[in-house]
């Protein structure tokens, strides 16, 4: 079993929106390991973070990818830090990884939306500069599709997805 598109972004690049309108069009399941640690963990992310620290949960999201490329068979978001860990790049070898693209105005814009992001609770903007820099390299290591994000609706990006999957 195996997922048939894999989702990472950094946070605001809609991979849990893109995600359930790409499952829905291909109408198979939709799956997001962000949602499976706070199962787990029972209690929300943010929590997880303030309780027993970001390695904590990084540690949690290493076995919760691990585990749902090996049972999922529909389309999965990753939460936006999963693909630090050395053992997540490994395992996403031989997936279709789609890289959803997000510059940092649209990323501050969306995520501004919502308060549930731990790393991006002090100064939303600069963190998320940095990150997007330090990560843009890394997603494009991981990635067999990159898709442009910015100034586009979810309709739209998802529908490029799917294009490009079944290319
Ligand atoms: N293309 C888009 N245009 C406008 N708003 C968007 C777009 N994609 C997502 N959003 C909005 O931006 C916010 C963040 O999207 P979403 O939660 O899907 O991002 P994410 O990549 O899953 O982030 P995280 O890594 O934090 O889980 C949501 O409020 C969503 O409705
Ligand atoms: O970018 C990140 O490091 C994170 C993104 C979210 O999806 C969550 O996995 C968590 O808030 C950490
Ligand atoms: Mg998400």
């Amino acid at each position: 079993m195996s997922p048939t598109v894999v989702l990472v972004g950094p946070p605001g690049a809609g991979k849990t929106t893109i995600g359930g309108l790409l499952a829905a069009e291909l109408g198979v399941e939709f799956r997001d390991v962000d949602h499976d640690i706070e199962a787990t963990a029972g209690k929300p992310i943010s929590e997880i973070f303030v309780d027993d620290g970001e390695p904590a949960f990084r540690a949690l999201e290493v076995d919760a990818v691990a585990a749902a490329l090996e049972s999922h068979d529909g389309v999965l978001a990753l939460g936006g830090g999963a693909v630090l860990a050395d053992a997540t790049r490994a395992a996403l070898r031989g997936h279709r990884v789609v890289h959803l693209n997000v510059g940092l105005s649209d990323a501050a814009e969306r995520v501004g939306l919502n308060t549930a992001r731990p790393l991006l609770s002090l100064n939303p903007r600069a963190t998320l500069r940095t990150l997007l820099a330090e990560r843009a390299p890394i997603y494009a290591e991981v990635a067999t599709i990159t898709v442009d994000t910015d100034g586009r609706t979810p309709e739209d990006i998802a529908a490029d997805v799917l294009k490009q999957v079944n290319a």
